[in-house]
Order: C-alpha cells, then structure tokens, then sequence
C-alpha cells in the first residue's frame, strides 16, 4: 500500500476505481477492491496521523480535540450561524479516528425497514453475515467480566479486521454500579443485562469498544478504519494507492453521465491548483455525510435551488442531494458528587473511554400507560401530513410522499417493534456524574448544501434539531428522568445536589426544558441521511446497489446512504453496509 501526500501519484493517472475519502466507508471498500487485485486510488482530504497518539491510543482520545476534526460550522433554524461546530473526522481513518469507539448492534427489525422503504435486497440476512464478517471480537477475561464487561459469544465475530473488546486493565469506576442499580427507579421496566449487542433481549448493558491492547505498548489502541484495514501489516496491498491531503473538488463524467474520474486539489500541497486523474470502473464518494452531498452538489447534481444559490450549473436535478440530514440531539444532565467521594476515582472515572453503561429506552418505559397519547398522535394520518408538509416546506424533504415514507418507518418502529426512543449513557468525572442522552430515532430533520463553488469552502448545515413536537417530548420527558436517577436511593450517600444541571428546578415546566434544550443541544455524531437509499421518486439519491441515479459507475458508500436513524452507534452497521457495497461493486465488475 502506498500512502503519499504527493499529487504526482495521482495526477493524470488512470485506476480501476477511485474512492474519494478514506473515512469508515472509503477504506473498507477501498481494501475489498483492491483486495481482489483491482488499482485502487482512494483520495482523502486530510493527513495521516498514523503517528499521533491522540489518534491512535484509544485513551489518548481528546473530547472535541481539533485534531482530525473539520469541526464544520454550523447554523439555527434561521440560518444564523451558531457558537458550537459539528465533529467529523478529517484525516485518515475519517471519523473513526476520533469517535467514541463505541460498539454495539442495531436490531433485525429496523435493518430489515431499509428494504420494505424500497431497497430490495437490504435487510437482517444479507446484513448480519457483514457486521459478523469485520468483526474480531476478544472476549473478556474473569477479571474484565467482574468489572462489568459483558459476554454474549452468540452476537460477535471472531475473525475479522476491526477489533472489539473491553479495555486492559479493566477500571469501571463503582459511580456505574450504583447507576445500574437507580436504573428502575427511573425508567420502570427497564432490566439490565450483560451483552448490548445482543438486541433480541438486552435494553441496558455494558458494550464493546473498537480497541485492542497491544501488548507492545502495553496500552489498548484504538481499531479504527485505518489500523484495521490500511495500517495493519497484514492487510497490505499491491494496488492500492492513498492520496493524503487533497480534496475532491468535483467528478468528471463523459456525455452519458457516465462518471471518468474526479478534480482534486491542496490548499497546503499544491496552494489550490487543481489536477484531475481518472477511473475506468468507477468512482466511489465515501466523503461521509458532510462530503459527498456536496461533491455531489459541485458536479452539478442536486436540487435546483440549492445549485443555483451556489451559482453551479445543474446537469441533474436530483433533489434528494443534501435533504433528510438527520442526527440525535444530545445533551445531558449532571448530579454533584458528594464531596466525601469527589477525585475518589474507584467512584468517579478519569478514563477517556465514552459511555460504560448504554441504557436504550423504549416509549413504555419512559411513559408507562400514557405512551398511548403519544401513539395516538404518531398514528394519526392528518398528523404524519402535517409532519410532511413540514420536513418540505424547511427543505429537509424532497417531497411530501417520500417524508411521509420515511416518518412511517421510524414511527412503526417505534410503535410496532417497540424500539427504543432514547440512549442514555452514565459518565462520571471527578466531581459530577452525568447522564448523557438523545432522542435515538428522531423525527426532526435538517439539511446540507454548499455555498459557493469553492471545494475549499465548508458547507451550510442546518440540522433543525428537535424541530418535531415528539422528539421534544421524549428529550424533555428523558432529562426529567435523569435527575430522579440521580436523585434515587442507591445514589443517596455520594450524590450531593442531583439538580446541579441544568438549574432547573424538580418541578420545573416543559418551557424551561425546551429553552434549556434549545441551548444544549448538539448532535451524538450519528449523522446520516443526505443522500439517501431509496425510490427516486421518494427523493432517494442511490439505488439498492448505491448507484447515484441518472449517472453511470458512481456509486456513494457512506453514512449519508441510511435513510433513517438506527438504534445502535453507526459503526457496526455502516462496516455492513460497506462490505456488502464492496461485495455489489465486485459482483458488477
Ligand atoms: C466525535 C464522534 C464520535 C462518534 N462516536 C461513535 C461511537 O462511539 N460509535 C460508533 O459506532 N460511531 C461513532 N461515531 C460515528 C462513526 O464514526 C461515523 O458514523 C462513521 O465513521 C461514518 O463513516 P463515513 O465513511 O460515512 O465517514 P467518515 O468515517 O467520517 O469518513 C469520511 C472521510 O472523507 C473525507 N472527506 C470529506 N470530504 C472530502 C473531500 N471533498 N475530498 C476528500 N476527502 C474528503 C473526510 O476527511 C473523512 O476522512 C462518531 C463520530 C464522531 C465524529
């Protein structure tokens, strides 16, 4: 494998296959292609930091670290741009060079909802054997499962790249403990269990992270795209070059729409002059979902409006491209720690692992008899239009019939199947225990789309967080609930002040909350949805074999594919999704 940051590799050079971004997705197709001896070129606009522990170390992770982070801008519902940025990775290894790490599984029934939306092909059975496939699962020791790690075999892989497992020396601190016990005092109903990728049964439970301990260093390393399928030693390939550094401008297409290869270029590299190298079999966008809208956008294809804004020329209208941005809105709550145990870190944690316990919340739990109310109003016909019209009129649809489509999906799921609504996770820190949460299939959706010509030139993200009157619900409902957690009797001798935050007081009004949420809010990173797997004539923008439509051998692989939000972390699914886009691209060549 060649990784370069020198143009020359690339300029005027003709491959099999060009990728553009070597994120989750660029990389697992990239190293299937080239796997099977095919000339791959995968370009991706940032560095590699393959010698940066930051990126590397799992635990050397810094939160909202600039490093490998476009950290986009990032706008209100009336356009004015906010204080806070959106995190995405920007180097080698995309997003999973600086993410949570968190590994668990989506369920059989919302996998299978992306082939009744009209994906046929897409369900659990040709899903799951993927999800297997990538994974290499180690299965904790005795003194990792007395420390809370859980262990289900039936629901791991064992032979594949990308490393799953608890941290070596396992240290969860007892603050977890006593959340697992105020759990039912909070949300009744609700069992903890041992293994969260085991989704038939477990609703709260701890997961694996994408690590492994390198005995070399003795420190557990972070598994991501890039260690597992670029890095590693044995997953070298003869045909397989990655460009560092630069960034897809636009793709090149012939008269037919037929895509020949992509523009490229360096602000640091090459001070923005542009080159260009071309594709005999095809051209892959897996930019994410920030980055291939937009490519897109700048080749001409996208909706009318947006393109013209931009004064880019349209040659497709396809107006799906950058519609249906879709995140779950995160926030949390925190309790103060009585000083007796504060900095005591067998109860409070110093680690830089993200979220020991998951717990995922279905409506029954957070509202017991009256989550009829809710059902009554998701059910409602006149209410799903209006709900439509809505996602529509704010851009965040391409029409009334495929946001209905798409409504429809998540609210069976969240009524028929039961799904959970919401993600609760404990975190403590020297002086707070928090509990981070989000509405986990939210309904509210927003958009992508770029400003100006300039590849250079980030795009404008307006994600409308909780825009829709139910998933303010479920996050005001669910913060309530955090502070009765807090306040429980299993935390009664360390929790000093469970209504540290917000200052909001126990008997404060739906107001208060949502005026909090409005100003805390931020996305969990699960962003999907901008150029979605669907019908056209739903606003899809790729078929069930991730072809853009109207065009010929481009295809997108990444996040921006899944037209819905999922209940588990991306990953675990969007590795599936890859490898089985790897096994389509295969299969046609
Ligand atoms: C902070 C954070 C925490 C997260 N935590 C978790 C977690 O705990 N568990 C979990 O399962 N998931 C988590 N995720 C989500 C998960 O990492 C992503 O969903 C997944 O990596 C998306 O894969 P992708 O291929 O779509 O994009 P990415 O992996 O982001 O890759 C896209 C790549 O394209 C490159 N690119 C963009 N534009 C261009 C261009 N014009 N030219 C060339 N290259 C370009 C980018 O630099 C990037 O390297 C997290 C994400 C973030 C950001």
């Amino acid at each position: 494998t060649c990784i370069t940051d020198k143009a020359a590799a690339a300029a005027d050079k003709i491959f099999d296959y060009i990728i553009v971004g070597a994120g989750l997705g660029g990389l697992t197709v990239g190293n299937k292609l080239s796997g099977k001896g095919f000339s791959v070129l995968i370009v991706e606009a940032g560095p590699d930091l393959s010698w940066n522990p930051e990126v590397f170390n799992a635990e050397d992770r810094v939160f909202q670290s600039a490093t490998c982070n476009w950290q986009y801008p990032v706008l209100a519902n009336n356009g004015s741009k906010l204080p806070s940025t959106i995190d995405s990775g920007a180097c080698i290894g995309g997003s999973t060079s600086i993410n949570g790490m968190v590994w668990y599984r989506p369920t059989k029934a919302e996998v299978d909802r992306l082939e009744t939306l009209g994906n046929p092909g897409w369900n659990w059975d040709s899903i799951s054997p993927h999800m297997k496939a990538i994974e290499r699962n180690h299965v904790p020791d005795e003194t990792q499962i007395a420390q809370g790690a859980g262990v289900d075999p039936a629901v791991h892989g064992y032979s594949g790249a990308v490393n799953t497992s608890f941290p070596t020396p396992m240290r969860i601190p007892k603050a977890v403990a006593l959340y697992k016990q105020a759990l039912p005092f909070a949300f009744s109903g609700l069992t903890v269990g041992s293994d969260l990728s085991n989704r038939t049964s477990v609703v709260s439970a701890s997961t694996s992270w994408t690590i492994w301990y390198d005995s070399a260093t003795g420190k557990n390393r972070r598994s991501s795209a890039a260690d597992a399928l670029l890095w590693s030693p044995d997953q070298q390939r003869d045909s397989l070059t990655v460009l560092a550094n630069h960034t897809v401008d636009r793709i090149l297409f012939s008269k037919d729409m037929t895509a020949t290869g992509v523009v490229f270029g360096s602000k640091s590299v090459t001070k923005g002059k542009m080159s260009r190298v071309y594709a005999k079999k095809g051209v892959v966008l897996s930019a994410g979902t920030f980055g291939s809208a937009p490519i897109l956008e700048r080749s001409g294809i996208g909706n009318a409006v947006a393109l013209k804004a931009a004064g880019v020329k349209q040659f497709l209208n396809l107006p799906g491209v950058g519609a249906n941005l879709n995140d779950q809105p995160g926030t949390s709550t925190s309790a103060l720690i009585a000083e007796a145990f504060r900095n005591d870190t067998s109860i409070v944690d110093g680690r830089n692992l993200f979220g020991p316990q998951i717990s995922l919340i279905n409506i029954d739990e957070i509202w017991g008899a009256s989550a009829s109310i809710y059902s009554n109003e998701l059910i409602s016909p006149s209410a799903l239009r209006s709900r439509a019209q809505a996602l529509v009129e704010a851009g965040a649809a391409a029409n009334i019939d495929g946001a209905e489509a798409i409504l429809n999906t998540t609210i069976s799921l969240i009524l028929q199947s039961r799904l959970p609504v919401a993600e609760l996770l404990a975190e403590s820190y020297p002086s707070v225990i928090s509990a981070i949460f989000w509405p986990l299939m939210p309904l509210s959706r927003g958009h992508v789309h770029i400003n100006s010509p300039d590849a250079f030139a980030p795009p404008a993200i307006m994600p409308r967080f909780l825009t829709d009157e139910f998933d303010q619900a479920v996050a005001i409902a669910v913060a309530r609930r955090t502070r009765d957690l807090f306040n429980a009797p299993p935390f009664k001798n360390v929790v000093a002040d469970a209504y540290l935050d917000p200052p909001i007081s126990r008997n404060g009004t739906d107001e208060e909350y949502l005026a909090w949420l409005s100003k805390t809010t931020s996305g969990a990173s699960h962003w999907i949805g901008t150029t979605a797997m669907m019908p056209k004539k739903l606003g899809g923008v790729v078929d069930e074999r991730l072809r853009v439509y109207g065009t010929k051998n481009l295809r997108v692989v990444d996040a921006g594919i899944l037209p819905f939000q999922i209940t588990s972390h991306t990953m675990s699914m969007l590795y599936a999704v890859a490898s089985r886009a790897a096994s389509l691209i295969l299969a046609d060549a």
